[in-house]
């Protein structure tokens, strides 16, 4: 279905944005795709001595107001597509929060689920060679995304330093402390979501406190989110990962849950009532949170949310279709490109420390954060006030209007 084509579905965004900023379309023919896009093969010997070869890309959507920035996924259903629409929507990212970077993403298809801890780093050197003379501190910087971690990008500093001689830090974000991470940076994704989620709460004249919530995926950014919103005192009722749904009108306990994933291998053997996903989003909550891939949130159930805000914490829950139907059904949307910045908001700040070789406490990395959110989440929320356009819109309006003054400032 076209409507669950991601590059389609960033395409008509960043169209709709143009229009409605009245910019010289010569500026949608730039944007419309990425600047470059690399493919490339991925063979790697397999523990039982065959050779398994993989594909991977690299995609760099728009470099005008800094490097390419994004994360790699390891993911089965990886595509050329899939890269380009998420490099696409990385640009608009980074230009919500005013971070001074591009838009990049990458992703190998495969399933890690069904590889060895040395496959995947396999896998992970011959990816940073393969897009080795694409990528440095100054043009593209990988980070974590879904199935890629703080090890992954380990390997990754280790291998693009071989290549080049030296150790380069900056080439990645999102790495363990000992090795130039940041503090925060594992949080920062769900930290994001949960700043924004409370600014929406506070236009509602909720509290989080008050708040049911349930939540889609539990990994870096699902968990964290459960862990951080149950201790600021909201009720977790739903939570799910792919083998399935778990809810509990009485509350979930986050941490509990995250060792019963890490012994049984799913949050769905925890204390509760096993649903599937679909039923999963369709629960009656105050908070729905997206945070685990693409089209969740689609034209068949769209009508059926009841929650009073969707937080994406995902890259693309929702498709166009189902983000009209929920704007007509007056569902406060925190859009994806906004709800799921603090990652990349908190990437810039251990690419910073990184060039300073000097590093921050997580008071300074959580305040900047905090600051940063909560005025991208105002200016957007005032946008949709002022044009009435939905939040998605404004948030496109804005980010669009500004790369579009950056290319201006450039000469184009
Ligand atoms: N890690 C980061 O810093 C950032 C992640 N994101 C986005 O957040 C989303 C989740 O990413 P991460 O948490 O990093 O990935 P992750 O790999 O840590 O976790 C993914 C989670 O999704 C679950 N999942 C997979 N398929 C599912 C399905 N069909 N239904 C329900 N759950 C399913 C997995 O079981 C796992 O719990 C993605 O859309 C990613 O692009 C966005 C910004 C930054
Ligand atoms: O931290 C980063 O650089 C990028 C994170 C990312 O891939 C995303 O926001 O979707």
């Amino acid at each position: 279905m076209a409507d669950n084509n991601v590059f389609l579905a960033a395409q008509k965004q960043i169209r709709l944005a143009c229009e409605r900023l009245g910019i010289d379309m010569g500026y949608y023919e730039i944007l419309k795709q990425p600047k470059r896009v690399i493919e490339i093969s991925i063979p790697v010997r397999m523990d039982d001595g065959r050779i398994e070869v993989y594909t991977g890309y690299r995609s760099q959507h728009d470099d005008t107001l800094g490097p390419a920035k994004g994360g790699v996924r390891f993911h089965p259903s990886v595509t050329v597509d899939e890269v380009k629409a998420l490099s696409m929507w990385m640009t608009i990212k980074c230009a919500i929060v005013g971070v001074p970077f591009g838009g990049g993403k990458g992703g190998v298809n495969c399933n890690p689920k069904n590889l060895s801890q040395r496959e995947i780093e396999e896998i992970t050197r011959e990816y940073i060679r393969g897009i080795s003379p694409i990528i440095g501190s100054d043009k593209d910087i990988p980070a974590p995304d879904v199935y890629t971690n703080q090890q992954v990008m380990a390997w990754m500093v280790d291998e693009y330093s071989k290549i080049k001689g030296y150790t380069d830090h900056g080439i990645v974000t999102g790495k363990p402390l000992l090795l130039g991470g940041s503090v925060g940076r594992n949080e920062a994704t769900a930290m994001g979501c949960v700043i924004t989620t409370m600014e929406a709460l506070k236009k509602l004249n909720m509290s989080l406190d008050e708040a049911t919530v349930v939540i889609q995926g539990f990994g870096n950014a699902g968990f964290n989110l459960a862990k951080i919103l149950y201790e600021a005192g909201a009720k977790i009722i739903g939570v799910s990962d792919s083998k399935g749904a778990l809810f509990n009108q009485e509350g979930l306990v986050p941490k509990e849950l995250l060792e019963i994933k890490k012994s049984k291998g799913s949050v769905i053997y925890g204390e509760g009532e096993v649903i599937t996903n679909q039923k999963l989003l369709e629960t009656k909550c105050d908070v729905l949170i997206p945070a685990a891939l693409e089209n969740q949130i689609n034209e068949k159930n769209a009508c059926r949310i009841k929650a009073k805000i969707v937080a994406e914490a995902a890259n693309g829950p929702t498709t166009v279709a189902a983000s009209k139907i929920l704007n007509e059904r007056k569902i406060l949307v925190v859009p994806d490109i906004l709800a799921s910045a603090g990652g990349v908001t908190v990437s810039y700040f251990e690419w910073v420390q990184n060039r300073m070789n000097y590093y921050w406490t997580d008071q300074q990395v959580n305040e900047k954060l905090e600051k940063i959110m909560a005025d991208a989440f105002q200016n957007i929320y005032q946008m949709h006030e002022e044009k009435s356009v939905d939040m998605r819109e404004a948030a496109f309006m804005i980010a669009i209007n500004r790369v579009v003054q950056g290319l201006k400032l450039r000469g184009l």
